[in-house]
């Protein structure tokens, strides 16, 4: 089994975009997008129109949550039984696990890692997963350790986010390689340490 998986997800449009009179030219079926020219909509001269071309690509999950009256439409527990769920029953086999987000700006990573207090993301799911599954530990097994680090990659700079004062006067931390241990950031600080 590959150990990356990547999933899309089609958030709803947002004010400016259906101010716009913006239309989607994403649809999303099973583990597919398929992405059409928008501008082309509407032609009626029955011309064939080599930019007409639906492009489709594959991916390990597909998440429609442009609309919640959609039938399909994936919310965020959804997206946590897929992705959080194996995320954390790697972490607790003892595997180093990483889930990220990437998109343009305003494409719903926030959304999708964090979410609102009505509408909890990823991260609060799976940290709520890893304190309820130390309570269901084996008997014998009575403390377990837990480090967090939340980091930021923002314009190829690296900033830690659980570190307090002003961000933008720090310099970028530096993103090294371990002969043993793998990449890792240099000068982030261990939680226990943040004063
Ligand atoms: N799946 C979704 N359902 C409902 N609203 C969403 C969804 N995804 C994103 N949004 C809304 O779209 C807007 C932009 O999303 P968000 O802030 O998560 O983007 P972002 O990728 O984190 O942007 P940036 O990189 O600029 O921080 C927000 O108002 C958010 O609430």
């Amino acid at each position: 089994m590959a150990n990356i998986k990547v999933a899309i997800r089609v958030r709803p449009p947002n004010a400016r975009e259906s101010a716009d009179g913006g239309r989607l030219a994403v649809q999303v079926e099973d583990k597919f997008v398929k992405i059409r020219n928008a501008k082309l909509d509407g032609r009626t001269d029955g011309h064939v129109d080599s930019r007409e071309k639906l492009l489709e690509f594959c991916f390990d999950y597909c998440y429609w949550s442009a609309d919640p009256a959609a039938p399909h439409y994936a919310s965020q527990e959804e997206v946590f039984q897929d992705l959080g769920v194996s995320v954390l029953s790697g972490a607790s086999e003892g595997y180093n696990v990483c889930l990220f987000a990437y998109g343009q700006t305003g494409s719903g990573k926030t959304y999708t890692m964090m979410g609102t207090p009505d509408s909890l993301g990823l991260t609060p799911r799976i940290c709520q997963g890893l304190f309820r599954s130390e309570d269901s530990f084996p008997d014998g097994q009575n403390s377990s350790r837990v480090e967090i680090s939340f980091l930021e990659i923002y314009n190829e700079r690296v900033r830690d986010l659980l570190r307090r004062g002003d961000q933008k006067k720090r310099p970028s931390l530096k993103v090294r390689e371990h002969p043993e241990k793998g990449p890792y950031v240099q000068g982030e600080i261990p939680v226990d340490q943040r004063k």
